[in-house]
């Protein structure tokens, strides 16, 4: 008796529409030796008492209330302290009441019925006020009207719903296992059979056809066409040259604003209307008509004719500035073996995969592009992602198609960016599809390797190379680190990059500026120059003399080393120290290049 309030300060807050999940606070607190006495009986055997787990605290035990009975010495009208030794009597409240908040003078008691249960059902309608209990509520109705679904139609609402809550909860503890598709990526530019969805379910059957938003509208895409040129993004339009954007030689819809495989995917759909090849751009379809390519469809020979980068502007070795051991062991292993086959056969035969590894920014792409201009190969600049497709089954045929495309237009250089997302170590909670796509690719690199005539090769470029499956370390034969510039290779990027520019620094101020950019990655060289390049515009904004809309180009003064000084304060370099320690030490175990 005496210790009963101080037993139930949780009750009182669920009763005054504070959270409920205090109850596991019940384990501390100790049996009531008078319990009985406190709950006279009202002839409902089953209101009449505690159960002795209540009593000692059981976690998951409840105690239930009739609708109609509220406590008298509620503590929303006169909390008691803690230490208060007066007893719990319960009262019911009147039912015309608009509100339980306004208390009824104490009636004969009742009693309250307490229940061990841990089911959700019973739970709400205890702590039925709370409001977080309400959105609950909410939320098990929306369950039985939108749909119990087949399977649960005879199953109880409540049950449906303990399951929802479940299944919520663990995606909630265990994080998030699938990646829910997106949007665009659930509406279908092929054939849905062959999907399903993150969560299993077949796509078919949970997506709708959409009509394509990338044009902004329903309708086909001769209509969309229309669409476009009348809001001056398609060829027609006046603001053609502004709003049309290219990737690698192909022109863009300005319109689109999602990814750039998704985009390509859908634009080729639109283009092609479904309905065939009729719509391929001329080397697609050549390439369409290439007995090895008859098994692909059109998309997605037109997605990997996308990926071929023209090289037309002939990038050399002394455009990377720098890594001249990697540029040396290039040359060796790849310029020249595809130059002069008939010399390098046999044991001589140069490896087929190349591994470029190292920071971001540290010229990888431009060395990739080097190698595929100085062999006169045709070049595919592919980013992993635009491999690693959501549509099931498709990743597999891009990575096919790329290969097989990539034979027919030999010499070839496949350069990989971002590689380690394609071909990470493989793991208990990958996916499928991604494991299956990364089998393929592995196959595909054996097949290369194994054929010594064909003049193919594969470039990965990675800033993470420890996260490599070690199979697909194997296959890059030649692992080289393409680490920061040196102090003369950063002299020889502000170089470069200020041909054509004028500016004053003599011999003396470049060596500064080598000086002043220790730790910068080759782009971030790059973006120090764009910057000091802006320090005799801004003056102008400064100077009352002159206007930027008026000047004259000889009156905008040359750049100087105060332009550097001051860019340094703004452009700093992008890679750290323990960054720089962790490819060194990879290099250590796994690097080709001494
Ligand atoms: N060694 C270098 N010599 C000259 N320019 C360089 C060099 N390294 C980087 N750059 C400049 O930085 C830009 C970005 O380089 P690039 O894209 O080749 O780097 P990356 O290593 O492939 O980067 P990421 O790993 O982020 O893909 C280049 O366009 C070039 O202007």
């Amino acid at each position: 008796m005496a210790n009963r309030r101080s037993d139930t300060p949780d009750l009182y807050r669920d009763m005054t529409g504070k959270s409920p999940y205090f109850l596991g606070k019940q384990q501390q607190k100790k049996k009531l030796p008078d319990e009985e006495q406190t709950t006279p009986k009202t002839g409902k055997e089953n209101r009449t008492n505690h159960s002795p787990e209540v009593a000692r605290g059981v976690k998951h035990s409840v105690i239930e209330l009739d609708d109609d009975f509220v406590l008298e010495d509620s503590p929303i009208k006169n909390p008691p302290p803690s230490s208060s030794n007066a007893p719990t009597t319960l009262a019911p409240a009147p039912r015309n009441s608009s509100s339980r908040k306004e208390f009824a003078p104490p009636p004969p008691s009742k009693k309250v019925k307490v229940v061990e249960t841990t089911s959700g059902s019973d739970m709400f309608s205890c702590f039925k006020n709370d409001p977080k209990v309400q959105s609950i509520i909410r939320r098990k109705i929306n369950a039985e009207i939108v749909d119990p679904g087949e399977k649960n139609k005879n199953q109880p609402s409540s049950s449906i719903l303990d399951e929802r809550i479940k299944a919520q909860s663990e995606y909630i503890i265990n994080g998030k296992k699938e990646k829910r598709p997106k949007a665009t990526e659930r509406r279908g530019f092929a054939n849905t059979n062959e999907f399903k969805l993150a969560s299993g379910a077949p796509a078919n059957k949970a997506t709708k056809f959409m009509p394509p938003i990338v044009n902004g509208g329903a309708g086909s895409a001769k209509e969309s066409n229309k669409d476009d040129e009348a809001h001056g993004f398609g060829p027609g339009s006046a603001n053609t040259s502004r709003n049309t954007k290219f990737y690698g030689n192909k022109p863009m819809n300005g319109a689109f604003t999602g990814n750039f495989s998704t985009k390509k995917a859908i634009e080729m759909t639109m283009s092609n209307d479904g309905s065939g090849p009729d719509h391929l751009n001329a080397s697609a379809k050549q390439l369409q008509n290439e007995p090895s390519l008859k098994n692909f469809d059109a998309h997605i020979i037109e997605l990997i004719d996308s990926e071929i980068m023209s090289v037309t502007r002939q990038t050399g070795w002394s455009d990377v500035a720098g890594l001249e051991g990697a540029k040396k062991a290039l040359r060796e292993i790849v310029v020249l073996p595809f130059l002069r086959p008939e010399i390098f056969k046999g044991i001589r035969a140069p490896p087929k995969g190349v591994l470029l590894f190292g920071p971001p920014g540290t010229g990888k792409t431009m060395i990739g592009k080097c190698v595929a201009s100085q062999c006169h190969a045709t070049f595919f600049n592919i980013s992993a992602s635009s491999l690693t497709s959501k549509w099931v089954g498709e990743g597999e045929k891009l990575v096919r198609a790329l290969f097989a495309v990539a034979r027919i237009k030999l010499p070839s250089v496949i350069f990989i960016d971002e590689i380690d997302s394609l071909l990470s170590s493989r793991n208990e909670s990958e996916h499928e599809s991604s494991r299956r796509i990364k089998t393929e690719f592995l196959v595909q690199l054996d097949g290369v390797a194994t054929n010594q005539d064909e003049r193919l090769l594969v470039i990965g470029a990675t800033n993470r190379p420890q996260e490599l499956d070690e199979a697909a370390r194997r296959r890059f034969a030649k692992r080289l680190y393409i680490g920061l510039p040196e102090y003369d290779a950063r002299e020889n990027i502000v170089k470069n990059l200020l041909t054509g520019m004028e500016h004053e620094l003599a011999d003396q101020d470049m060596k500064k500026i080598a000086e002043l950019t220790m730790g910068y990655s080759g782009a971030d060289m790059r973006q120090l120059c764009a910057e000091a390049a802006m320090g005799p515009i801004r003056d102008i904004d400064n100077n009352a003399e002159l206007d930027i809309e008026t000047v004259q180009a000889d009156e905008i003064r040359k750049i100087c080393l105060k332009d550097f000084v001051e860019g340094a304060e703004v452009v700093r370099p992008t890679v750290i120290e323990q960054e720089l320690t962790a490819y060194k030490e990879w290099d250590k175990k796994f690097g080709c290049l001494r």
